[in-house]
Formats: C-alpha cells, structure tokens, sequence
C-alpha cells in the first residue's frame, strides 16, 4: 500500500507481490510444480493451482492474526483492545480482499459478492458481537483479550461457513422464482393484485388478525409441556398442573378455532377476488378487435381466462395462506426460542443449513436418477408402442423375437437405473433423518450441559426441544413457499397483459339516426390481414362498389377473391388500410357500433348455435324482442315448424354448435324471404352460385381482391367477359356431373 501511496504503479505492486506468492507455492509444493513455474506462462500455472490457494488464504490469514495478536501483547504498542479488535479485523478483510483481486490463482467466486460477504462476515461478524455484548452492558474482557486464540479462529471459519451455506440456501430458494421479463415486473402485478384486494382490506386485517392469534395458540403445548415437566420435577402442587392442563387445552383448541375461521374467510376472499378477477379479463378479452381473435388461439384465449387465473388464485389461496401461517409459526418460535436460551437459539440456527444442504446434494442425486429412469422407460415404451403400431411389418419379417429382445435389452437398463434410484432415495431419506437427528442430538447435549450449570431449567429444555421440532420445519415452509407466491404473482402478469391491452380498433362512432336508407359504397378501399400495405399482402385492392337501398347486389368471384372480407369490413372487423366506406353518405365509422350492429343483419351459410335454448338462439344479442318477433322470424327463415315440432318446442336445448347448416330447402327459403323484404332495406348476396347471382339486381365481379365488371346479368352474359366464363363452367359443370349421375344410375 505505501508503494502505491508513493506512486509506485499498481501492476508493479502486483507483481512483486505475485512473484513473492510464486516462490511461496513454489517452496510449499516442492517439486512438483517448480519446474512448471519456470515457464513463461506463470499466470496459467497459477490458475491451476486454484485448488490450494484458498488453503494458503487461511494459512496466511492465520499468520496475520497471530502477528496481531503478538503485535496486541506487546508492551512497545499500548493500543487500547477495542482498537487493536477493529483494526485487526480491518487488516484481515484488507489482506483478503487484496488476494482476491490481485492473485490469479484466486478462484473467480472469491471476487464475487459472494466471496466479499464471507470476507466481511469472517472478519467482522465477532467485533460486531462484542461492540453489541458492550452496548447492551454485558461483561466483554474475555472477548476482547482472546479474540485471536485458536478457539475463536475456528469459531470464526465455522459461522463464515455457516452464512455462506445460508447465502447459497436463500439465493437458490430465490432463484426458483420466475427471472425478471422485460413485462411489467412482480412489483407492478403484486400492486395490481393488491387493487383486486383493496375492497376487502378489512377482511385480510382480520385474517391477519387470526393468523397471530391462532400462531400463539399453537405455542402452548410446547410451552406448558415444559413447565409440567419442572412441576413434576420439583414436586408441586396438583392445583398448578391441572391449571397449566386447562390453560393448554384451551389455547390449542382456540388455536384451531381461529385457524377454522381464518381458513374459511380466507379462501372465500380469495375466491371472491377470483371472479372478479375472471370476469373482467373476460371483459377484457371481448373488447378487442378481430384481428386479435385470428391472431390468439382459442385454446389460448380459454386458457388465461380459466387456468392462468385459477393457477394464480389457487397459488395465492394454499401457498399464500401457508406462507402467510407459517411465517407467524416462525416469529413466535423464534421469540420463544430465544427468550428460553438464545444460545440454544444460535445453535440451531447454525444447524439449520447443514440440515438442509446434505440432503438437498442426496436429493439432487436423485432427482437426476430419477429423470434417468424416466427417460429409459420413456425408451422401452417408444420400442413397444413402434412393434405393435408396425405389427404387420414385424410378423411379415418374422421379427418377433428380435423385437423382444430388444424391449428386454431396455428394461435391463431400467432395472439397473432403478437399483441406482432406490439406493439414491435410501440416501436421501437416511440423510434427512441423520441430519435433523444429529442437530437434535447437539442440541440435547448442549442443552443438557446448560441444565447441569443451572442456566435453565429441565422444563426449559423440554419446551425448546418441542419449539426446535416445528422451527425447523416452519423456517424450510417460509424459505419454499415465499418463491412459489412470488412465482404466482409473476404468472398474474400473463393475465394482466390481457387486461392492460388496448383494442386495436377506433373508438365507436357516436352517430345513430332514426331514419337510414342503407346505401353502402366502398371507395377506393384496399385492404390486408396482415395490416401491411404492401401490394402482395392486399386482399382487395382499389375496390370500388355500390350497394343501393332497394336493390339486391350480388358479389361472385372465385374463392378467395376476396368477397366474404368485403362483408367483414362492412361489419367493421377490421379496418381499411386505404380508402373508404359509407353508409347513406357517411363514414361508417362515425356510426356508433351497437347501431351499426342493428342496422346490418348477416345471414351465413354456416351459422353458429349457442349451447342454450333455441328461443336465446333467435333472440341472440336482442333479448328484449317479443315471442311474436321470434315467431316472426322464424318462420321467415322456415324453422317455426321444425322448431315446434322439437321436444320442447321453443325452449329446447339446441346443444353445442348443433347442426345448423342451411339446407339446399331452407337456402331457397331464405333467399326468397329476402327478396320479399328488399324494398325495405339493401341485399348483398355472396354466393359462388351463379344461378343465385343471375336473381340479383346489380351483379359485382370480384377476382384476386379487384373489380372486373359490374353490371346485371343480362350485360355482363353480353359483355363475354370474367362473369360469363364463370357461368357457362358452373352450367358446364352441372351438366357433366347429371350426366355423371345418370351414368351411375345406369350402372346401378
Ligand atoms: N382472417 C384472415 N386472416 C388472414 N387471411 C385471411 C383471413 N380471412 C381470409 N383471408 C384471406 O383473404 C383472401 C380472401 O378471402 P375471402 O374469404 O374474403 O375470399 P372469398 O372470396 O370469400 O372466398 P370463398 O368463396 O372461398 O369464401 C384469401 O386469400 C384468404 O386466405
């Protein structure tokens, strides 16, 4: 540091530094990498000696504590301990640090965060205790005189040990949960949530309310358990057990009481917040535009409306309330602990990652095993399922047995990974119960020595033994449960996309006249799915048409020409990239949508049936209309007599999506009910018959998205052009198929 103070370069620092920890190496390992280090390539040499060089950080962290402590003794330097205790921890962490970064041969954790905190937590974690033990009034002579005896030093190196594991326990728990999107984060979906839960705050303060009644009626048993134990021991008076009896039992059944009602008000809350939740995604959802619902899946769509919010709540209703139960079991148990021995208290704490770390490497094991496994059945039953589904194939080669030994040669391996497994899981359960029996067992030791002192009573022990049993447990629910809510509030935000997601449509028109004639135009409209204007996406192109009030127009082209999507920009699904339509005169979007809704009515080839009855059927999206309306309709489109004749007439389950294509009958029915009705209103008919097209008044050619001709029948047979080839195919072909027919009948 002083070189560096005197502007001696750094690098230069470094490696004087590095060359004197060169020969150091050097000395200790002797020959076997002496020669190596006489190479050009010190650096890579360095780094292969990683694994010893945390070794030598302890030994040269050892001498540095010892020269202190020699440096503390000495009668030349009369440095008050509090000082030489702080100072000698500063000159600690300074020369480890100092290794960290300067040595090569420093693996690359021990410059992490990591690294630094275990750094701090060795070096600073026992003056820290002692600045505390001093401010709290306690006696810290001891502590200051013999902070650098082996005891203490090794004292040090186990709770550094003992943090890191916690470190790596707590960072992998945390690492479980959903990694940050570039969406909104947890934070956003966790206040969106708490929205959902704002109107039923007073609810949750009386869960919470339960939630700490019911976690301190749960430390009776453990706590009277033990003050029985002292009652028994010395002798007292049968008056004072049968009260701790009473007051036991009547905590614990209080306890379960309130764990009940808070239970039940909890998931009702919760399911409370479901549906609205659900509801107004569904809401959501329908508000936007077409191209949306082409885009999305429907399994999608039905997927984060039903299983994305049931996911979340039931994650939120059993993880959270678990979450929510056990941190109150922790806080408790931890006070209790504590106020029976903190020392004690230590003592598990320090445990606490030893029991969770061996048998998380035994549980990793086999975790692994057991994919293996999988895997390997996955194999013989690929083999199987390939036999029988080729069973021709294997009988025509006579392979039977070659096909046997095969699913044998995979079950063979099976059976020798599932040996592996099982011995995997007898690790791991036996590892579970030595670890937790081990802490139990230095715990009753230790406990047992405090007793024998007289620092606390037998009934002490025995209640901090009962608390340790569910302390354990609570600490590990708290540590795997918060990842989980976090998780479910990360998965919300899926659900939150919807509802935050603006329609991608213009806003309603607000125009609703009393009086509309229905002349419709389209000017200049082109027109694309994919919203891109470029000339190979156009659906239409440059379309120009007419829909006069009073006529019937027909629109005809071949498939894909283009006509149905002329309908669907009339019912305003979408939006033209260019051009315009108007209706008597006005921008069709300056109609309010309910309007328009109304005023356009759709007669599909292919109509839809809801799975309710035939009445809500007709009266779809116009409930308010009477029975007679209904009739009206129905028998306009011929369906009141089949309707009747139903089981229960009107009101008879028409079943999902029931069959209700148009028949050849009711086609011409409809079409002659329309015609009946054109003097009130504009007809367009699309059909890719050409015989329904010649009844029309105004016949519209389209062909790859463009107007051909336009014109009636009569003109466009005349003209020879697109609609008449059209026409004489279509004759032509019906021709040949009675024809065809005639054939058959013959032969038959
Ligand atoms: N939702 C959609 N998304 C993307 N492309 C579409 C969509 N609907 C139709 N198309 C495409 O637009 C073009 C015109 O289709 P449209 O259904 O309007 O033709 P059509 O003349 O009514 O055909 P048909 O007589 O076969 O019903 C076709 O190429 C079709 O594939």
């Amino acid at each position: 540091m002083w070189a560096v103070g005197r502007g001696f370069p750094l690098n230069k620092s470094v490696s004087f530094f590095q060359r004197y920890l060169q020969i150091y190496i050097s000395k200790t390992t002797k020959g076997l990498c002496r020669t190596s280090l006489i190479n050009s390539n010190r650096t890579s040499v360095m780094r292969k000696m990683s694994p010893f060089v945390p070794l030598l950080c302890v030994c040269l962290d050892v001498c540095a504590v010892h020269a202190l402590r020699l440096a503390h003794f000495s009668l030349l330097l009369r440095t008050p301990p509090f000082l030489t205790l702080w100072a000698g921890a500063l000159i600690r962490a300074s020369l480890l640090v100092f290794l960290a970064f300067t040595f090569p041969g420093c693996p690359p954790w021990t410059r992490s965060s990591r690294g630094l905190q275990s750094v701090g937590v060795l070096c600073f974690h026992f003056p820290v205790y002692v600045a505390l033990v001093w401010l709290l009034g306690g006696s810290v002579v001891e502590e200051l005189w013999g902070w650098h005896s082996w005891e203490r030093i090794f004292q040090g190196y186990a709770v550094t040990a003992v943090a890191l594991l916690y470190f790596i326990k707590a960072s992998s728990a945390w690492s479980k949960a959903p990694p940050k999107t570039s969406g909104p984060d947890t934070r956003a979906s966790l206040n969106r949530l708490l929205g959902y839960m704002r109107p039923y705050l007073g609810r949750f303060v009386f869960v919470l309310a339960l939630v700490i009644l019911s976690s301190y009626g749960e430390m009776a048993i453990p706590k009277y358990t033990g003050r029985m134990t002292d009652w028994i021991i010395d002798d007292e008076s049968p008056e004072a057990f049968s009260q701790a009896i009473t007051i036991m039992t009547l905590m614990t059944v209080g306890s379960a009481f309130f764990e009940f009602v808070c239970d039940l008000v909890y998931n009702i809350t919760m399911s409370l917040i479901h549906t609205s939740v659900q509801a107004a995604v569904f809401q959501a959802v329908l508000r936007q535009e077409i191209a949306f619902f082409d885009a999305t899946p429907t399994g999608v769509l039905v997927s984060r409306i039903t299983t994305d919010t049931n996911d979340m709540s039931e994650a939120l209703s059993e993880e959270l309330s678990l979450l929510m139960w056990y941190t109150g079991r922790f806080a408790f148990l931890l006070f209790f602990m504590v106020s029976q021995s903190w020392k004690m208290t230590l003592l598990t704490c320090m445990g606490l990652p030893i029991i969770w770390v061996i048998p998380e490497l035994t549980g990793h094991f086999h975790q692994i095993t057991a994919k293996k496994v999988q895997e390997s059945l996955a194999k013989a039953n690929q083999v199987a399922t390939e036999t029988f589904s080729c069973m021709k194939t294997v009988r025509s080669f006579a392979n039977e047995d070659g096909e046997t030994e095969k699913y044998r040669k995979r079950l063979e391996e099976t059976y020798s990974l599932n040996k592996r497994e099982a011995a995997a899981y007898a690790a791991t359960t036996w590892a579970n119960s030595i670890t937790t029996l081990a802490l139990k067992v230095c715990i009753l030791y230790y406990g047992g020595t405090l007793v024998t002192r007289g620092a606390v009573s037998s009934g002490d022990l025995v209640s901090f033994v009962l608390y340790e049993l569910q302390f354990t447990s609570a600490v590990e629910s708290v540590m795997r449960y918060y990842p989980e809510v976090k998780k479910a509030i990360g998965a919300s935000e899926k659900i939150f996309e919807y509802l935050d997601r603006k329609p991608q449509k213009p806003p309603s028109g607000t125009l609703e006249p009393e009086v509309l004639t229905g002349h419709i135009q389209f000017k200049n409209v082109s027109f694309s799915y994919s919203g891109k204007s470029d000339e190979s996406g156009l659906v239409l192109k440059d379309v120009s048409l007419e829909i006069k009030p009073g006529q019937i127009t027909a629109l005809v082209g071949l498939n894909r020409s283009g006509k149905t999507t002329c309908v669907k920009l009339l019912e305003r699904f979408y939006q033209p990239q260019s051009g315009e339509i108007l209706l008597d005169g006005k921008a069709l979007h300056s109609y309010k949508d309910e309007f328009l809704h109304e005023k356009i009515a759709v007669v599909s080839q292919d109509c839809v049936l809801f799975a309710r009855s035939v009445r809500e059927n007709i009266k779809y999206g116009y409930e308010q209309a009477s029975d007679e309306e209904m009739f009206t309709a129905a028998k306009q489109a011929s369906a009141h007599q089949f309707i009747e004749k139903l089981p229960k007439g009107y009101d008879t389950d028409a079943g999902e999506r029931g069959g209700s294509d148009l028949d050849v009958e009711n086609e011409h029915q409809v079409r002659q009910t329309l015609m009946s009705l054109k003097k009130n209103c504009s007809v367009l008919t699309i059909s890719n018959k050409m015989s329904v097209a010649k009844e029309a008044d105004r016949i519209v050619v389209l062909d790859c998205g463009e107007v051909k001709e336009v014109g009636s029948h009569q003109e466009l047979m005349e003209r020879g052009g697109l609609y008449a080839t059209l026409v004489e195919k279509q004759e032509q072909g019906i021709s040949r198929q009675e024809e065809e027919n005639a054939e058959e009948e013959k032969t038959a």
